[in-house]
């Protein structure tokens, strides 16, 4: 069914499926408005075409054209698209269905099996993340390098490793003045970034240049350390990860990240992250090892997240796909909110089209939203989106009253969906203070740093409770992260004993009066005085913890905390002294209130509270997006475009009705 696009007072029923294509379209009197349409970053579509899905053919059937790259705007039905097409793929060839991120695996299967396609008995289909394919390939070439977890790479190999690396640099016949003066901070928040460049330096493929130009031109400004520091520790780094063992025969369980369990249990060496495994498998590749046989013969791949892609990945997909007879890739550059931040994802797009002569396809209607929220993403994203769905959507500002914020929607039928992790903590903590008692949360509040901190206070100072803590081993993690702690495996010699309030206060009387350090001075000193015990002992728990941060500064850099682990901690103290400041618990009762919030909080049933990440490539009745006052959605932490695109994200994934909730 042909019909006008560029004319948003379609007389007509919507079409169900909205695609341009300028072969047969704009007649010439909507030139100008279709231009307008079209121009996406000043680029326009090769071509306009509005068609029915129902009642049409698919895509693959409709167009000849070896691979296609469609830019669909939210809820244009990009990932119903996919599975429509895998569905009809799967019986005909094998089929790799490939997303970015887990959230987005997830969903995509979620939509094959409700297309009665189900992901795990059809042995012609594949759904992976492009990371977890390169890692299943990996294995099936008999690579069996351990899969360490992110975190703790970076808080226990990479000081030691960057040390190393300054250290060798100063070295005189290595002399680099630029370079020497250039030694990081090992301090966590320092590290964290330096794991962040290497991602990125990876991902960029800055590595393959030969020339400094090259690399700065791959890179761009996306980097936090100087260029030469990063690349020597990538290559340093890289070195690491080919040939490490674990101290143990076994590694620390702590180590491995637990959704790729090694494959044996002794015997491997060398480590990578799953999101190191596309560069790995391209370097096995380019070093002689042949893809499996299978996995180069798959007849059709189908792309979803296509915007969130890195160059590095789009590499292993063309060689995964360089024998497939159709390719197709679905993404809107407006969704990137991933890693690859900051990068231009037209360069992806444009590498795509080259590679595989695909043609490009447009879609501006969004089936999933009615016409207010569609305006509302048109002027977030500048696009011309209209809504295809017979749904209102209507769209309300709310400030600071959980009681107003039901307008639309009984607050227990909303998702809320929040920027970040240290923003869902917000708002679980505004919700159990200040929304009626009988809402109930989907969330648990009881793991998050805040509570951790507390429950390891509580067990020092009643060390003879018989109260089951169930929490104790992650809440002294937790406690162990804090910045004034000076040793990172104080942690881990702790995790290696049985632990009991008893043995844990055991350990900090030894520590708090060790020669050597392993606290800062001023929380060395509040432990001391913690442990004394001093203070009247019915005062109230908000005030004994109150004072506790007071006296160990642990909010020195309050007012500006770099790292998202001290968003989280100081939103969480925040929320939890709010939260006993409306009761009269003391320390004593920190057990009733830990009950008394996993009460309101379960996994099983509530108001679901996710992070856009979470939220993403899902829809949602009626979503509340906390919070939009213009420091958050708005703040300049990421690069201003990564945050347009978090909150357009948010803002998309409803159908029935958007909140848009703003605290006092
Ligand atoms: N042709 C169509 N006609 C009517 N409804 C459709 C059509 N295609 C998709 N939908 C519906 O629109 C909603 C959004 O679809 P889908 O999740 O595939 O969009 P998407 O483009 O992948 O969204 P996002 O990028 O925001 O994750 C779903 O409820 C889907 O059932």
């Amino acid at each position: 069914m042909l019909c006008g696009a560029a004319d948003r007072n379609l007389a007509a029923p919507a079409p169900d499926y909205c695609y341009y294509d300028d072969s047969r379209w704009p007649p010439q009197d909507s030139l100008q408005s279709f231009e307008n349409l079209l121009s996406v970053h000043n680029k326009r579509f090769d071509f306009l075409f509005i068609f029915n899905m129902t009642r049409s053919p698919l895509l693959f059937e409709q167009y000849a054209d070896r691979a296609l790259l469609i830019e669909g705007v939210a809820g244009s039905g990009k990932t119903t698209l996919i599975a429509q097409e895998a569905q009809q793929c799967v019986t005909q060839g094998r089929t790799l269905l490939v997303t970015f991120s887990r959230a987005g695996r997830d969903v995509l299967q979620q939509y094959m099996r409700a297309r009665d396609v189900d992901p795990v008995a059809n042995a012609n289909l594949h759904i992976f993340t492009i990371d977890g394919l390169a890692h299943f390939l990996l294995r099936r070439l008999g690579d069996e390098r351990y899969v360490l977890d992110r975190q703790a790479v970076v808080t226990g190999l990479l000081p030691e490793l960057v040390s190393e690396v300054c250290q060798s640099l100063q070295d005189p016949s290595e002399e680099d003045e630029a370079l020497q003066l250039q030694a990081p901070a090992l301090s966590l928040e320092s590290m964290e970034k330096l794991m962040a460049d290497l991602d990125y330096y990876r991902a960029s493929l800055a590595w393959q240049a030969e020339f400094d130009e090259d690399e700065q031109a791959a890179f761009g400004d996306g980097l936090h350390h100087p260029p030469a520091l990063v690349r020597a520790v990538f290559h340093r780094y890289d070195a690491l990860r080919a040939h490490w063992k674990p101290e143990a025969e076994e590694p620390d369980e702590t180590l491995l990240d637990p959704a790729y369990k090694p494959e044996r249990d002794k015997g491997m060496y060398g480590f990578r992250l799953v999101s190191e495994a596309t560069y790995d498998l391209i370097e096995a590749l380019d070093n002689g090892a042949t893809l499996p046989p299978n996995a180069a013969a798959y007849r059709y791949v189908l792309i979803d997240e296509f915007h969130d892609t890195t160059p590095l990945q789009l590499q292993l997909l063309s060689r995964v796909a360089a024998g497939a007879r159709r390719l197709m890739a679905v993404g809107d550059r407006y969704q990137t909110i991933f890693a690859w931040r900051g990068a231009n994802t037209e360069l992806v797009f444009d590498a795509f089209v080259q590679t595989f002569s695909a043609k490009r396809i447009g879609s501006l209607t969004s089936y999933r939203f009615g016409p207010e929220l569609a305006t509302l993403a048109a002027e977030l994203t500048q696009r011309a989106i209209r809504s295809g769905s017979p749904l209102d959507t209507p769209v309300m500002h709310c400030k600071g009253d959980w009681q107003d914020a039901a307008a639309l929607a009984p607050l227990a039928r909303q998702t809320i969906v929040c920027r970040h992790g240290p923003d869902r903590i917000r708002a679980a903590f505004s919700l159990l203070c200040d929304a009626p008692p009988t809402l109930k949360l989907a969330w648990s509040l009881t793991t998050t740093p805040a509570m951790g901190v507390a429950t390891f206070l509580y067990a020092l100072r009643h060390p003879q409770t018989t109260a089951p803590l169930r929490t104790l081993s992650l809440a002294v993690q937790q406690f162990c992260s804090l910045p004034g702690c000076l040793t990172p495996d104080t942690a881990r010699e702790l995790g290696q004993s049985r632990l009991t309030p008893a043995s844990l206060r055991m350990f900090v009387e030894n520590w708090v009066a060790a020669r050597e350090p392993v606290f800062g001075p001023s929380l060395n000193r509040a432990l001391q005085t913690w442990l004394t015990g001093s203070g009247a002992p019915d005062m109230a728990a908000s005030d004994a913890l109150r004072q506790f941060a007071q006296q160990a500064d642990l909010f020195r850099n309050g007012n500006a905390p770099q790292r998202l682990l001290d968003d989280s901690l100081l939103y969480g103290w925040r929320g939890l002294l709010a939260y006993l400041d409306q009761h009269r618990w003391t320390m004593r009762d920190w057990p009733a209130v830990m009950a008394a919030m996993a009460a309101r909080c379960s996994t099983r049933g509530g108001v679901p509270l996710l992070t856009v990440t979470e939220a993403k490539g899902h829809e949602y009745d009626h979503v509340l997006v906390y919070d939009t006052a213009d420091k958050t959605f708005r703040s300049q932490t990421d690069a201003p475009d990564v945050e347009r695109n978090r909150y357009y994200v948010a803002c998309t994934r409803a159908r029935k009705s958007l909140t848009l909730y703003r605290p006092v």
